[in-house]
């Protein structure tokens, strides 16, 4: 998962940043209390949580690498899975909900951008419940994925 050419926009830039995700990652938080399959799930979850979560979604997306700088990478971020045991229920009700806030946190919503933002949540939801379940692999094991535009670079028609 490569960037076609140095001219392209990361991930990130093209879904407006920090501010983009921020604004995210509180809309879908905001939501989670009141949805019966995921608010369990939840139901300790600390107040900087959706910070936290904006911050390793910029760097997946190609932003700044402040996960890995100041919260302890990929093996922290798999470690707050172990042990949850989430249910294929909980990961879709997961997907569903952060495409909702993504709608309404008015990140773009062209083919193109869109399909490799599902592509990374259906990875990513997937990797978390493989890491909450019985027998995971070893959290120190990976580095923070660094998501590209693989088969859908962004559409620019007025760029030859
Ligand atoms: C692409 C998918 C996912 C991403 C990017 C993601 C991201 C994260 C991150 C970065 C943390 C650690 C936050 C910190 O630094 O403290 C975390 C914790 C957590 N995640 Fe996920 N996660 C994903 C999927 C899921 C799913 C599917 C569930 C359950 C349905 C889940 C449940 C949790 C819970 C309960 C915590 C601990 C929250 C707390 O107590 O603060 N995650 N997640």
């Amino acid at each position: 998962m490569t960037r076609p050419d140095p001219a392209t926009p990361s991930i990130y830039e093209w879904a407006g940043g920090m501010d983009a995700l921020r604004r995210l990652t509180t809309v879908f938080y905001a939501r989670v209390p009141g949805d019966p399959v995921l608010a369990p799930v939840f139901a300790g979850m600390d107040a900087d949580h959706p910070e936290h979560v904006a911050v390793w979604l910029a760097e997946v997306f190609g932003g700044p690498a402040g996960y890995t700088a100041h919260r302890g990478g990929h093996p922290h971020m798999a470690r707050q899975h172990l042990g949850r045991a989430i249910t294929e229920q909980q990961r879709r009700r997961w997907v569903e909900l952060l495409l909702d806030a993504a709608d309404e946190a008015g990140l773009p919503t062209d083919p193109e951008s869109r399909a490799v933002f599902v592509y990374y949540l259906e990875w990513g939801t997937r990797m978390a419940l493989v890491y909450s379940g019985e027998d995971p692999p070893a959290v120190d094991a990976a580095d923070v994925p660094r998501w590209g535009w693989g088969q859908t670079p962004p559409w620019q028609p007025d760029r030859p």
